[in-house]
């Protein structure tokens, strides 16, 4: 059964950690609260049958190390004793990693928590810029990833302490707001009938972008994924990847204004996950942060308000090692997600 209260703030080292994705899972053990994670290889799920047998294979069986508790981000929801996990086979049963693995305390929790744990933690020379504005320290968060889908989380600042906030936000409706947004909108593919956010900001989405470029184009489509539009954008060799970049990026802030003002971001919005890092010079172009500023009657706020992405390769494990070493630093609620032995 799951840890009803969330009022215990000690986690027992050593730790592990681990960012558990669609594709990749990545782990790291804390043997203390200031030495430096030890990282293993990143997995690929698809590789193992069971996270046991990868937390088996990958990690216990690489090191001397016998970690006392387990901190995991999953992209799903958590509840029960069997988390499925959205993009993959895995299952987690925290009772089995006890059991099996020798855990005495395993903590669940949601990927975009651990993305705004780090949106919390993560040093200047982890982040770009992107346009104007200025950090207000204490103030909400918000950490906006298209990945395999579009994950968005809030960060909220109270009595000294960091508050994750998730949520499913990347769900949103997106609405057509310029002309060409006019002849696209019809083009684009719906999920029950709607072009929720997610329909447009994430791999997949940006393919649904590409794909109705070409169609009200007439032009025939030459990318087949969304690496090979990114690529083509890149090289400049296909007009219309050009143009989906563009759109996914003037989405993008759109969708990133829309967060910043529901939280009053004014401690900045974090942009996370593989494909931002991929075209960071189309975020850096003007149209990003107009769409983002583009908020009558509240435009000033939004031009104060700083963008970053966030450059760090493994972000949701550093935001679970920053809360690994000092839990009371972070209202990270345990509650119905922690499992002792
Ligand atoms: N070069 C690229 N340009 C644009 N999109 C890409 C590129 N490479 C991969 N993608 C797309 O990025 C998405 C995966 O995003 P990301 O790497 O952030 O993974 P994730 O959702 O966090 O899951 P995982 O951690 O398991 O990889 C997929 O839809 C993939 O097709």
């Amino acid at each position: 059964m799951p840890n009803p209260s969330d009022s215990d703030h000690t986690i027992a080292f050593p730790i592990l950690i681990g960012d558990i994705g669609g594709t990749n899972a990545r782990f790291a053990i804390l043997t203390d609260a200031y030495a430096e994670p030890k990282e293993f290889p990143v997995l690929a799920t698809a590789d193992f049958e069971t996270i046991d047998l990868a937390i088996q294979t990958g990690v216990l069986d690489k090191t001397s190390l016998q970690p006392r508790s387990a901190i995991l981000a999953v992209a799903g929801p958590i509840k029960d004793n069997e988390i499925d996990l959205t993009n993959c086979d895995w299952v987690i049963k925290p009772e089995a990693l006890i059991r099996e693995l020798g855990f005495e305390d395993v903590i669940v929790i949601n990927d975009f928590e651990a993305q705004a744990l780090a949106a919390a933690s993560l040093g200047q020379e982890h982040l770009e810029k992107v346009g104007g504005g200025e950090v207000r320290p204490a103030s909400s968060r918000v950490v906006v990833g298209p990945g395999t889908g579009l994950g968005v989380a809030g960060l909220v600042h109270a009595r000294h302490t960091w508050f994750p906030v998730p949520g499913e936000g990347g769900h949103v409706d997106i609405g057509p707001r310029t002309p060409r947004d006019l002849e696209l909108f019809p083009l684009y593919d719906t999920i029950g009938g709607r072009v929720s956010a997610e329909q447009l900001l994430c791999g997949r989405g940006l393919m649904n972008i590409y794909r109705a470029v070409c169609k009200a184009g007439k032009i025939k489509e030459s990318a087949t994924s969304p690496a090979e539009v990114t690529a083509a954008w890149s090289a400049g060799s296909d007009p219309a990847a050009v143009e989906a970049i563009e759109l996914f990026v003037t989405y993008l802030g759109r969708v990133a204004g829309d967060l910043a003002l529901i939280f009053m971001a004014r401690g900045g919005v974090y942009l996370a996950g593989g494909i931002v890092q991929k075209i960071i010079p189309a975020l850096n172009q003007p149209r990003f942060r107009e769409a983002f500023e583009d908020k009558a009657p509240h435009n000033e706020i939004l031009e104060n308000i700083p963008t970053f992405v966030i450059t760090h390769p493994l972000a949701a494990l550093h935001g679970l090692a920053a809360y690994a070493r000092t839990p009371v630093r972070f209202g990270v609620s345990t509650k119905g997600s922690r499992w002792k032995a």
